[in-house]
Order: C-alpha cells, then sequence, then structure tokens
C-alpha cells in the first residue's frame, strides 16, 4: 500500500511523448505517465529501480538568426540553468529523467533501454518559480533513488533534505586488456551513465601486471562506495584477489560491490554472468 501512496502529481506537457499532456505521478514504487482519452486510462510506470537520475535544466538560447528565428523549435536543447547560454525569454524549467528500463524480448534476453522523460513546468509567470517546482520533482526523485523515505509534513508536503554528500566509486582501468579499447569503452559507455547519475568517481588506469592486486590490497577502500573494473577476466581475478589478501577482507567484500565492464578479449566472467543461462533458469542481460 504505502509503494502506492502519491508523493508528488502534477499534469505536465512531455515532450519526450510527441508534446503530449500526461497526469505524472510519483510513489515508491516509479513513476507513472498517465494519459487520459475517450474514459480510457493508459499508465506506463517506469519503477523507481530503474531511474538512474534526473537534472534541471533550461532551454537554450537559439544561435540561429533572422529568417529561422520566427519558425517553432522542433527539437529543444538545453542546457545548465547558469550557463549564460541559457534562453531568457523562455520562463519553462525542464526535468529530464534518465532511466535504463529492463526490457525481455522474445529469445528470453533482457536488455536495458535509455529513456529520457522530459518534464516541463510552466505554471508560473517567473523561472525562478518554475524551477523551484522543477527542484522540487528533482529532490523527490532523487530521495526515491536513494531508497531514502520521502517524509511527510502534515500528511501533505514533503520535506526535501539536502541530497547527502556522497561516497565516489572507484574505477580500475586495464588500459593494455584485449585490443587496448579501456579507457575509450569507460569513456565512451560508462562516463555518461555516470554523469546522468550525478555518480562522482576516482579513475585509476592500471601501470602494470599486479598494480590493480597490490592498490585493493593496501589502500583505504572505504573512501570508495564500490569498485568498477573495466578490462578482462585478468584484472578482475587481480582485484577478488586483492580484496580477500586484506587482513578485513571480510568487511570489505561486504561492504564494496564489486562490478565489471568487459573490455578484455575473452570477458568469460562477465559473459557467464550475464549472458549465459544456468541450468534451466535463463537470466541474460546485455549492455
Ligand atoms: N598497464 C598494464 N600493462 C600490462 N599488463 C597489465 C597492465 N595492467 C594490467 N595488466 C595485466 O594484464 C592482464 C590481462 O588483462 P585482462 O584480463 O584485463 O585482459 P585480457 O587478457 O585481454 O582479457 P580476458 O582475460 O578476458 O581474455 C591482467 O592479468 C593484468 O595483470
Amino acid at each position: 500500500m504505502s509503494q502506492e501512496r502519491i508523493l508528488l502529481e502534477e499534469t505536465f506537457y512531455v515532450l519526450t511523448k510527441k508534446n503530449s499532456v500526461f497526469r505524472v505521478r510519483l510513489t515508491k514504487k516509479g513513476l507513472s505517465l498517465i494519459k487520459e482519452s475517450d474514459n480510457q486510462e493508459k499508465k506506463q510506470t517506469i519503477p523507481t529501480r530503474d531511474i538512474i537520475g534526473c537534472k534541471c535544466l533550461r532551454s537554450k538560447k537559439s544561435t540561429t538568426s533572422c529568417s529561422c528565428q520566427s519558425l517553432p523549435r522542433t527539437t529543444l536543447r538545453v542546457v545548465e540553468e547558469n550557463s549564460g547560454e541559457q534562453d531568457e525569454t523562455d520562463i519553462s524549467a525542464y526535468l529530464y529523467i534518465y532511466a535504463y528500463i529492463l526490457q525481455n524480448n522474445k529469445n528470453g534476453h533482457c536488455k536495458r533501454e535509455r529513456t529520457i522523460i522530459t518534464l516541463r513546468f510552466r505554471s508560473f509567470d517567473k523561472y525562478e518559480d518554475n524551477n523551484k517546482e522543477a527542484k522540487r520533482w528533482r529532490n523527490a526523485i532523487k530521495q526515491l533513488i536513494k531508497g531514502e523515505q520521502a517524509q511527510y509534513e502534515s500528511g501533505e508536503t514533503p520535506i526535501m533534505h539536502k541530497i547527502n554528500e556522497q561516497r565516489k566509486l572507484l574505477v580500475l582501468c586495464n588500459p593494455k586488456s584485449g585490443p587496448g579499447r579501456g579507457k575509450a569503452i569507460f569513456q565512451d559507455k560508462i562516463v555518461p551513465i555516470l554523469q546522468e547519475a550525478e555518480i562522482p568517481y576516482d579513475l585509476h588506469i592500471t601501470k602494470h601486471a599486479n598494480y590493480a592486486r597490490d592498490f585493493v590490497r593496501s589502500c583505504n577502500i572505504y573512501q570508495w562506495s564500490g569498485v568498477v573494473v573495466v578490462g578482462g577476466d585478468g584484472i578482475v581475478f587481480e582485484v577478488i584477489n586483492g580484496m580477500f589478501e586484506r587482513p578485513d577482507w571480510h568487511r570489505a567484500v561486504e561492504n564494496l560491490p564489486v562490478a565489471v565492464v568487459p573490455g578484455g578479449s575473452g570477458n568469460g566472467l562477465a559473459r557467464s554472468i550475464a549472458y549465459y543461462p544456468t541450468g534451466t533458469e535463463q537470466w541474460r542481460i546485455s549492455p
């Protein structure tokens, strides 16, 4: 029941849904987009666990001159609110919500599809007021992502806490794995996701064999919230061994999740965890 309790609800133009009007509802379960027509209700709910982050943005000043200026813009271009490139004439605030929705296909494969929901806030006459509303939604979504219970004052208004400072992720990347694309894979595929989720990280490029093992064994590992290994089986083996060679290995293993971004030649471990069927059960996840 508490999963269904409405935290926030509003009617919006959802720009990513053909500029249609939707009732948008936030509950602990997720973000629901509800479209009502001819006594029918269509509802799509994006589960909270699939939402990785959200950002308040403002429309960007158009750089096109003269003849094109009077034409309506087909695609929205946005910038950070104080970028200096914002369009002061547009009083709307935009909330970009980033989700990676888990979808099954016919072959029994699961795949995460990147989806951006764009909500336009323009009920007020001033940008500052619209932005305040957008931030209220942003904070509520961020709190849900963090698994924090939104707290209520007099049963109505959520009390928005400052989003806590968070620990960084430790990224260990082997530049020599496989075809030597580890750094490029991290920059091109992983950094954009971390930016959408606003997750800070420390990147360490391994300098030689056993670098990652020694590093994980001897560093103050609790300054990070998790370890992302970019490379093949060899570097994963080093990180796991480094963990178990620590005198406090029990605490380290329990507190630090280890993620693998396949960048090696074989990637046997990542493959067997994510792609191949285990017994009769098939659980395959592709990036
Ligand atoms: N900077 C480096 N220079 C040379 N070797 C390195 C460096 N960093 C790590 N290594 C070593 O490279 C070895 C192989 O790397 P890794 O397993 O990541 O790639 P791979 O062999 O291509 O992948 P797979 O094992 O999946 O086939 C690791 O065991 C590690 O000890």
